[in-house]
């Protein structure tokens, strides 16, 4: 087994006993830190940011560098996967992601293949290994990928979309044509993950961003049946270690109990629902991740310590909980208030396990 120095997070994961309450932060390498901003200076844009391996290398050690968090995450983003499969992802300067050929034909749909990830998507196992071995054993890395629905979404929606009109269009009016992209979308997610998880990452997470916004019949049918074969075809075992995976519904707290049923390790909690009645409801089934409001670390550092309480208190001296943020940092967050997050989860959680 390979060595690691500290494995609070997989430990937690496990839901086994642990010293204190393990933390990082989604989109904790990103655009609130002044050092993220020369570095992508320097690359140029973000998505030549993502494609070159010593620089996604040190982004993703820029957190790392300033706080004692438990875990780095891959420095990339999930539409690096339909980029693969060819509908030219770009970025549009203070607009977010687009596509310059979204799926709207049914000829296009029917052509729709999954990337090899050792090929088409080489430069993001280049730096995962490059990652593994800049961390030399310090905390473990995540690997991630976006849900089936949440990337189709993208793909067919070709950018951010404020109602979803023509995804749900097609989930109701063609819903052949949405289960062909889901499909392909699950095999490449499945095979994007392993190739992770062989390059060297060592708990791997499904980011649905984009699932709360479907009706419960709609999501049980679109998004959560392929998050549930995503998980079955993930490897579970890697260097003698479990390769814990997590799911993250955003929006997903009224079905908690079907998601934490799909047989992943850890689910992802937003902050709409009280962490101690989610961990209620699925009692030690799985681990959960969240679930402070990002918009928390606006306030001064005693109410960020006050709130990252709350959660620790409200989901008690149990082991697995994951402390995170209930979605991802904002680019406009002061780096101190992370400061303070990161010390309070640590130094009370201590006293809530000694205490156990
Ligand atoms: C939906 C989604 C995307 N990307 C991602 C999701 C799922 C999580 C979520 O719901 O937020 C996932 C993601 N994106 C990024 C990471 C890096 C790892 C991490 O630090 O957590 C991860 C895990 C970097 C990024 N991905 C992006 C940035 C900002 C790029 C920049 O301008 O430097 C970063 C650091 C760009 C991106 N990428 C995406 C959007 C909508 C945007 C624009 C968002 C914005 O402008 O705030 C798609």
């Amino acid at each position: 087994m390979s060595r690691l120095e500290n494995d609070t997070f997989l430990r937690a994961l496990a839901r086994q006993p642990v010293d204190y309450t393990p933390v990082w932060m989604m989109r904790q390498a990103g655009r609130y830190l002044p050092e993220y901003r020369e570095t992508r200076a320097r690359a140029g844009s973000f998505l030549d940011l993502c494609k070159n391996t010593d620089l996604a290398c040190e982004v993703t050690l820029q957190p790392l560098a300033r706080y004692p968090l438990d875990a780095a995450i891959l420095f990339s983003d999930i539409l690096t996967v339909p980029d693969a499969m060819g509908l030219g992802l770009y970025f549009a300067e203070g607009e977010g992601p687009r596509f310059e050929r979204p799926l709207r034909e049914e000829w296009e749909i029917r052509n729709l293949s999954a990337p090899d990830p050792n090929v088409e998507l080489r430069y993001v196992m280049d730096a995962v290994s490059e990652i593994r071995r800049a961390l030399n054993g310090s905390v473990p890395l995540i690997g991630f990928a976006g849900s089936p629905w949440t990337l189709a979404c993208y793909m067919v929606e070709g950018r951010s979309s404020s109602d979803y009109r023509q995804i749900k269009t097609m989930a109701y009016a063609r819903p052949d044509l949405m289960h062909h992209i889901l499909s392909v979308a699950a095999d490449a997610v499945v095979a994007y993950l392993n190739a992770q998880i062989e390059a060297g990452a060592q708990a791997v997470m499904v980011f649905d961003s984009w699932g709360g916004v479907l009706s419960e019949a709609a999501y049980r049918e679109f998004s959560l049946a392929y998050l549930e074969r995503v998980v079955a075809g993930l490897t579970r075992e890697r260097e003698g270690r479990r390769v814990p995976s997590i799911v993250f519904t955003k929006g997903g707290g009224l079905w908690l109990e079907s998601i934490a049923a799909i047989g992943s390790d850890g689910v992802g909690l937003d902050w709409t629902m009280d962490i101690g009645r989610a961990r209620a409801l699925v009692g030690d089934r799985v681990a959960l991740q969240g679930n402070l409001d990002p918009n928390v670390l606006f306030a001064p550092p005693e109410v960020v310590a006050r709130e990252a309480c709350r959660v620790l208190d409200a989901f008690g001296p149990h082991p697995g909980h994951v402390f995170n943020l209930g979605h991802g940092i904002s680019q406009f967050t002061p780096p101190e208030s992370v400061d303070a997050l990161v010390e309070t989860v640590h130094r009370h959680s201590r006293r809530l396990h000694a205490a156990s």
